[in-house]
């Protein structure tokens, strides 16, 4: 642990023409922390991870990634420091299997390898609960799969950052508590997590902090329990569909 953060962003905006996605948002992360960021359909939070990661460029605003700038750099470039992420719409080579596919992220990572790039991705294959399907074709894998893939993928190219986007999202309630066992292992193995998660059970059972986007902006920051009693909070999901429990 150090006292910087590992990850800090700046007054970030996000502006679509007319639309502001993401408004002035600042928020830092600790290393070794897992940050939830919740808030309603359309709340900006997707759009603050394709900041982050550096799939679009902000408006406005900075990021620090280990004390450095990064907020010019393209996302090869911040993967290469440490910085990766799953999609909510799983996006592996198809026709590639599930074993490939981690291949090839090993290989694009800048991680350190102690032993042989194959029986690394076995390893993370059996991690993320994924070994008995090693050998099948990505596009023939169940939903479920297909969502522990993209973690596989993201573990394999040896982030410090993780950036998880809605992985619980349409799995089965024996596989989201499987993978909330996974992402605790992840944590605790050193990697810093923030997850964007509307599997509230999921968000309130593993994240240290959540902070609240409404509208493109950061309305609320706390503990699971705080977030769960904050009023704009509230306010904020019962203008929606959702329900914000533990
Ligand atoms: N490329 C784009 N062009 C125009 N508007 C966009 C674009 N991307 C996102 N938006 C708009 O920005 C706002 C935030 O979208 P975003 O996908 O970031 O929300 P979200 O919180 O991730 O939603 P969800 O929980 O439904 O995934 C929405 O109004 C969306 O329509």
């Amino acid at each position: 642990m150090t006292n910087n953060p590992l990850l800090e962003t700046k007054s970030i905006r996000k502006s679509f023409g007319g639309v502001v996605a993401v408004r002035d948002v600042s928020f830092r992360v600790s290393h070794g922390e897992i940050l939830g960021l919740i808030g309603p359909n359309g709340a900006g939070k997707t759009t603050l991870f394709h900041v982050i990661a550096g799939k679009e460029q902000p408006t406005n605003g900075t990021i620090h990634f280990k004390s450095q700038d990064v907020t010019g750099l393209r996302p090869d470039q911040r993967c290469h420091l440490g910085i990766a992420r799953t999609f909510q719409i799983p996006q592996p080579f198809s026709q590639m299997t599930v074993f490939e596919n981690v291949m090839v992220a090993l290989h694009f990572g800048a991680g350190q390898h102690t032993g042989s790039l194959e029986d690394e991705a076995s390893r993370i294959l059996a991690r993320v609960g994924l070994d008995r399907w090693a050998s099948e074709e990505s596009s023939s894998l169940p939903l479920g799969a297909r969502k522990k893939l993209e973690l596989a993928r993201a573990l394999a190219t040896k982030p410090t950052l993780l950036l998880l986007d809605e992985v619980m999202g349409g799995l089965r309630p024996n596989e989201i508590t499987e993978v909330m066992a996974t992402i605790r292992e992840v944590r605790e193995s050193g990697v810093t997590i923030i997850m964007i998660e509307h599997v509230m059970r999921a968000v309130m059972g593993l994240a240290d902090r959540i902070i609240v986007l409404h509208h493109g902006e950061l309305i609320a920051e706390g503990s699971p329990a705080e977030i769960t009693r904050n009023e704009a909070v509230i306010e904020a999901y019962l203008g929606g569909s959702a329900h914000v429990s533990s």
